[in-house]
């Protein structure tokens, strides 16, 4: 099994737990299910930098990240660096994250956030408006040709952005839809680790401009963010090298200032 096969099989069984749980009936009465979303993909398309800045405590491929930063100082952080949006990893067992740092994340800041979590089933996307996201992923691997379709259109009937992540031709050739706002490369192969921004350079040229198109992972230095301009990336999606340092929010400022430079 692949970590991203293990990973929506634990999604499942949660999923089906929640709705039984607390039905989408309750999340539509939540206080935050009535707020209009910020648009990231327009944050995306105004800004130069284009920074999503992510809350990661740890992850798959490289355990322990940081186990020490409380998700209000890093959100606050990352406001004051100028990022374009914040992306918060809701998910508990792979990630260490929850949907309260999204609670507390919507709290502590108004740029646009995005919900960072497998999304199997509509129940989520319920959840994601009710816990105050902006925008939503959905991870191509995951879903059929059907349910990414399905899962796009319901978030945009919740007034919620789509950033739709690839990782191969096929997988873009079949993400090209009105419902979705944003296309992620996602650099890191889920397979086997391996990070390449050739990745986002081998699609890009196949991603309609009407798309923002997101590069994901292994962004680690402003050079790199320069090379991949050329090619038409507005978003540029950055985890570890901002959360496993002490003070994330401080090294996303430098990163930025730097960029600007
Ligand atoms: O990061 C992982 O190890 C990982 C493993 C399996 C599925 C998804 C994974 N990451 C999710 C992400 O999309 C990244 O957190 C995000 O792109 C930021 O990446 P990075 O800047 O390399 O932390």
């Amino acid at each position: 099994m692949t970590i991203l096969e293990t990973i929506t099989a634990y999604k499942h069984k949660e999923v089906a737990a929640k709705k039984n749980a607390f039905p989408i009936s309750l999340l539509e009465q939540a206080p935050l299910f009535d707020r209009t979303p910020n648009s990231l993909a327009t944050a995306l398309r105004n800004s130069h930098t284009g920074i999503i800045a992510e809350h990661k405590r740890r992850s798959p491929s490289k355990s322990l990240i940081n186990a020490s930063s409380e998700v209000q100082d890093v959100a606050s952080g990352y406001e004051t660096a100028g990022v374009s949006g914040m992306s918060v990893l809701t998910d508990t067992k792979f990630f260490g994250g929850s949907l309260d740092d999204l609670l507390v994340a919507r709290d502590a800041v108004k740029f646009p956030l995005l919900r960072k979590e497998f999304i199997v089933d509509p129940y989520q996307i319920f959840e994601a408006k009710a816990y105050g996201a902006d925008a939503i992923l959905l991870i191509a691997a995951c879903l059929s040709n059907y349910q990414l379709k399905e899962f796009s259109e319901i978030a945009k009937q919740l007034s919620l952005d789509v950033l739709l992540e690839v990782h191969s031709k096929e997988e873009l050739d079949r993400s090209l839809l009105p419902s979705v706002d944003m296309l992620g490369v996602n650099n890191r192969n889920l397979k086997t680790f391996e990070v390449s921004i050739e990745m986002s350079k081998t699609l890009a040229v196949d991603i309609p401009n009407d798309f923002v198109k997101v590069s994901e992972s292994g962004i680690s230095s402003v050079e790199t963010i320069k090379e991949l301009k050329p090619y038409g990336f507005q978003g540029f999606l950055i985890g570890e090298n901002f959360m496993k340092t002490t003070h994330p929010g401080k090294s996303a400022s430098e990163f930025i200032k730097k960029l600007k430079a």
